[in-house]
């Protein structure tokens, strides 16, 4: 294997297929255009899955959770344990993810990257051992390229199980206490802008905890600018573990022709860095929602995202995605059971 997998060749969705798809659309009892995005979505999921029958029904979750040396700085509003509580909450079905996984009869896994705090053995949670989470990424470099590396190979390693075993549409959740400062960090990198232009309240900081954030933020930056050449290297600088794993599950997927749906701003920022080191990956990602926090906007705006929902959503761990998948199963029902204008005896219009 190329020790750089990630840049390995990604094959484009069937434009055979999409124009199948386009043509089925035009039949459909509706007039042209009225289901509005839901059209397109039909045509692009008909594509990635090279169907003319496009179909969701086989669902992975897999959620990523690691710890943030950087919340020494002040950046959340909660403390770092909340991480490691919330997988054991995940785990035994109490969290918002859970109660959605469950109802969408979704495969839903929980991997446990680098924790802080110890979690001990809960069933149900895949430990991978990298690191106790990020170093304080204002101070240092948050990972090695070594550890980088295996959190990537983390998500690479789950979406190929997925692969396996039929799934249909891949997501992607995280966990982590001042995950968004890191995910802050790498957007502003890549989008090459200071941090109060993309910094939010994540759980929950006021406005001063906004300011103080943005400037460990533009700090972290200017260190680590002099050794950062590459996308690659800012991961490494700037991310996080479960960052890494959503970056290398991303590319992955859309290297084995599965569809992705992204869910929140951590994961747009963790999507941009993917598309920046395989830009072909892009193909393959569909996204959920436009959450409350103020940059996801510019990070779904450099990825030429059109997201399904707007709901002030900024919760994280996959559930903007997964409480967009019904709307993804319906879109795919209407293409495949709609009656044409021709079957159902119903004349056409001039549009
Ligand atoms: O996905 C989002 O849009 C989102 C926005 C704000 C916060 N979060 C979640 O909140 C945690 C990070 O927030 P913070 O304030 O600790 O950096 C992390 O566990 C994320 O899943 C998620
Ligand atoms: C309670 C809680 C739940 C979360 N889920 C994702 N991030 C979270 C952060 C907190 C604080």
């Amino acid at each position: 294997m190329n020790t750089r997998w990630w840049q390995n060749k990604v094959a484009q969705p069937s434009e055979a297929h999409a124009e199948r798809a386009r043509l089925q659309q035009a039949q459909l009892t509706k007039p042209a255009g009225s289901l509005g995005q839901l059209e397109a979505l039909a045509v692009q999921l008909a594509a990635m899955q090279a169907s003319e029958q496009p179909r969701l029904e086989r669902l992975t979750i897999a959620i990523f959770a690691a710890d943030h040396g950087v919340v020494a700085e002040g950046v959340s509003a909660y403390p770092q344990a909340v991480t490691a509580q919330m997988l054991a909450n995940f785990a035994q079905g109490g969290a918002a993810i859970s109660v959605l996984a469950q109802d969408l009869h979704a495969d839903m896994q929980l991997h446990a990257l680098g924790l802080a705090t110890p979690l001990g053995d809960l069933a149900g949670v895949r430990h991978w051992q990298i690191a106790p989470g990020t170093a304080n990424l204002r101070r240092q470099q948050a990972m090695t390229p070594e550890q980088c590396i295996r959190a990537m190979a983390a998500g690479r390693e789950v979406v190929l199980q997925a692969a396996g075993r039929g799934c249909e549409l891949f997501i992607g959740g995280e966990m982590g206490i001042g995950n968004t400062t890191a995910a802050c960090a790498l957007a502003c990198a890549l989008l090459d802008q200071p941090a109060k232009a993309l910094v939010g309240p994540g759980t929950g900081l006021n406005a001063k905890g906004v300011v103080h954030k943005a400037a460990v933020i533009d700090q972290a930056l200017a260190l680590h600018r002099p050794a950062c050449n590459e996308p690659f290297d800012w991961l490494c600088h700037v991310g996080g573990l479960e960052l890494a794993a959503l970056v290398g599950a991303y590319i992955s997927a859309a290297q084995l022709a599965l569809p992705v749906l992204v869910d929140g701003y951590i994961a747009s920022a963790a999507a941009l860095c993917a598309a920046r080191l395989n830009p072909s990956s892009r193909d393959w990602w569909l996204f959920s929602h436009q959450g409350a926090e103020p940059g996801h906007a510019a990070l779904l705006a450099a990825l030429q995202a059109e997201p399904l929902l707007h709901l002030g959503l900024r919760l994280g761990e996959g559930s903007g995605a997964a409480l967009a998948v019904p709307l993804l199963r319906q879109t795919c029902l209407l293409h495949n059971r709609m009656a044409s204008f021709a079957s159902a005896g119903v004349a056409r219009g001039l549009a």
